[in-house]
């Protein structure tokens, strides 16, 4: 049993992943949220789990540093400054940022990279992702750690060979690329799609979050799993044993 420190505690994620830790068998060391003080809510927590902002990142990889304890991210909207910044606390804690900790979409994550390195150049690759109306950051880190697995399994940089948000007269398909596109609307907890195009058929894979407590119990695991661990950056594949 292990004493887990929530950010973001009160959000959509945060009341899921406070149901998560009791469901879990874990104790509730407390949570913040906006103006909260995270270093008091380390040095009392085995454990701590990001469910947040972006600006919250920073002081949130020092408490886990000053502490001593291990950080499960799954904040998203991050950029590449957000990422070295973890890449560097990863030197000293044990620390795990994704943009989606359930089984299911880790699974598929594997199924994306191994039909792209199957499949070839001339199958055309979408990422379709749809969530609810509150959501603020888009493409979802699904949809881009989906992006980032098929890029993988392909052996090409997503950074050069993305297309996001088509408008107007937007071209033809750049050949190789990786297209994403975002929906907002209603309630829908994360729909994601994986569309394969080639010439006269296409394969789609998905996954559909029914709830949050996919995510939330997810986290959870990851969280627990990384207690003790040493510093490093790890991953849902280490967390699942997938
Ligand atoms: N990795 C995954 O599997 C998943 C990731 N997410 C991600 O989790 C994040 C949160 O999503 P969601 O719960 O829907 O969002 P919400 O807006 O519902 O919740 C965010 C919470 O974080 C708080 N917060 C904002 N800034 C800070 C800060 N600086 N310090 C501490 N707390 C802060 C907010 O407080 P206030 O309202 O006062 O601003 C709010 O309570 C998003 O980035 C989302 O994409 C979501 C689901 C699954
Ligand atoms: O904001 C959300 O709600 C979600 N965010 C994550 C993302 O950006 O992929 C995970 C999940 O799809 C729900």
């Amino acid at each position: 049993m292990a004493a887990i420190g929530i950010i973001g505690s009160e959000g959509r994620m945060g009341q899921a992943l406070v149901a998560a830790v009791k469901g879990e068998g874990h104790d509730l060391a407390g949570g913040i949220d906006r103006g909260g003080d995270v270093a008091a809510l380390a040095a009392k927590s085995d454990a701590l789990v990001d469910f947040s902002a972006p600006a919250a990142l920073q002081g949130n990889l020092d408490a886990a540093i000053a502490a001593g304890i291990p950080l499960l991210v799954g904040t998203t909207g991050l950029d590449a400054e957000h990422h070295a910044a973890i890449g560097e606390a990863a030197h000293t804690v044990a620390i795990l940022q994704t943009g989606n900790t359930s089984l299911g979409v880790t699974l598929m994550a594997h199924l994306v990279s191994e039909a792209a390195s199957r499949l070839g150049d001339d199958w055309d690759i979408e990422v379709v992702e749809m969530h609810h109306r509150m959501k603020v950051d888009a493409p979802s880190g699904t949809a881009l750690l989906l992006g980032e697995a098929a890029a993988k399994g392909r052996g090409i940089d997503l950074a050069a060979h993305s297309e996001r948000g088509r408008d107007g007269q937007s071209g033809a398909r750049a050949a190789g690329a990786i297209g994403f596109a975002s929906l907002r609307g209603g309630t829908v907890a994360g729909d994601h799609s994986v569309i394969f195009a080639g010439d006269e058929e296409r394969i789609t894979l998905t996954h559909n979050a029914e709830n949050r407590m996919i995510f939330a119990r997810g986290a959870v695991k990851a969280a627990a799993w990384l207690i003790g661990k040493p510093p490093a950056r790890y991953t849902m594949e280490q967390v699942l044993g997938l």
